[in-house]
């Protein structure tokens, strides 16, 4: 079945809710009673600065962490106690993802491609993302931008409901930065549920539905871009966000 394909039609609006999530390291709040739904085709930006929070809530969005307190549902289960399961509908590209260095562009395709019980064509998802030129590359010899190209169709390999990508553009050219831009826009228009950490405002903007703006492990504000930007009198997002900040201090 090809990604993007009628079969993520809409059963309930919601394909993410997240109430009261938190999560603690020792004495540092992480996540301190974060609350936000993503819609079903939605694409759901988190930004924030470092240390915000984001990357600890998208890891309680797959399963890699449990949170110490609140509910997280994707897809109605819980990622806590239904990982393997839900890692056959929900596609990741984290911070920092990577993967051996000799590994083939083909072989890592044809390998994650095997982990999911439906059938899965890697060969035109190879193609869809411009990667056949690169088959018998091996990561350790991909551009920065080929690498994270790569990781990014590793992600949609199983043509995912709900796809979680963190920092997808960080390190990236320009030219490339748009391109995945463009890709990220082709999810939304097959209905894929998208949810993007992002450092940057322009790219929240331009990709984004809704944003929930994350500081100190709280939701400082959310809704649309132009909602938010709307709400603090400012230009853009960046704009907004530090008005946010400063409102803060
Ligand atoms: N494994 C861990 N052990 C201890 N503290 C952690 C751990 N992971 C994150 N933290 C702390 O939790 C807070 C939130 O970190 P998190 O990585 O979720 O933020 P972030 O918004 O994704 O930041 P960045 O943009 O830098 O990736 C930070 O203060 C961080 O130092």
């Amino acid at each position: 079945m090809p990604y993007g394909s009628p079969s993520h039609d809409a059963l309930s609006m919601e394909a993410i809710e997240v109430r009261e999530l938190r999560k603690t390291y020792g004495g540092t709040h992480a996540v301190d009673g974060v609350t936000f739904t993503v819609r079903t085709g939605e694409t759901f930006g988190l930004v924030g600065h470092n240390g915000a929070g984001k990357t600890t809530t998208v890891e309680c969005l797959i399963g890699l962490r449990r949170p110490d307190g609140g509910t997280v549902r994707v897809l109605g289960e819980d990622p806590a106690r239904r990982r393997r399961a839900l890692a056959q509908r929900v596609g990741a590209q984290l911070q920092e993802s990577s993967l051996p260095e000799r590994i083939k562009v083909a072989e890592a395709l044809r390998m994650f491609g095997s982990f999911y019980k439906r059938a899965v064509d890697w060969r035109q998802v190879m193609e869809r993302w411009g990667l056949k030129p690169l088959a018998r590359k091996a990561f350790g010899d991909l551009s920065g931008g080929q690498k994270q190209r790569l990781m990014l169709a590793l992600a949609l390999v199983g043509d995912p409901e709900v796809v979680v990508l963190d920092e997808l553009t960080t390190g990236l050219d320009p030219i490339a930065r748009r391109e995945t831009w463009r890709l990220v826009k082709d999810l939304k228009t097959a209905g894929t549920t998208v949810v993007l950490v992002s450092h940057y405002f322009d790219e929240t903007e331009a990709l984004c539905d809704r944003v929930a703006v994350l500081a100190r492990g709280r939701v400082r504000a959310m809704g649309s871009p132009s909602e938010i930007i709307a709400g603090t009198g400012t230009a853009s997002l960046e704009e907004a966000y530090f008005a946010l900040e400063g409102a803060d201090r």
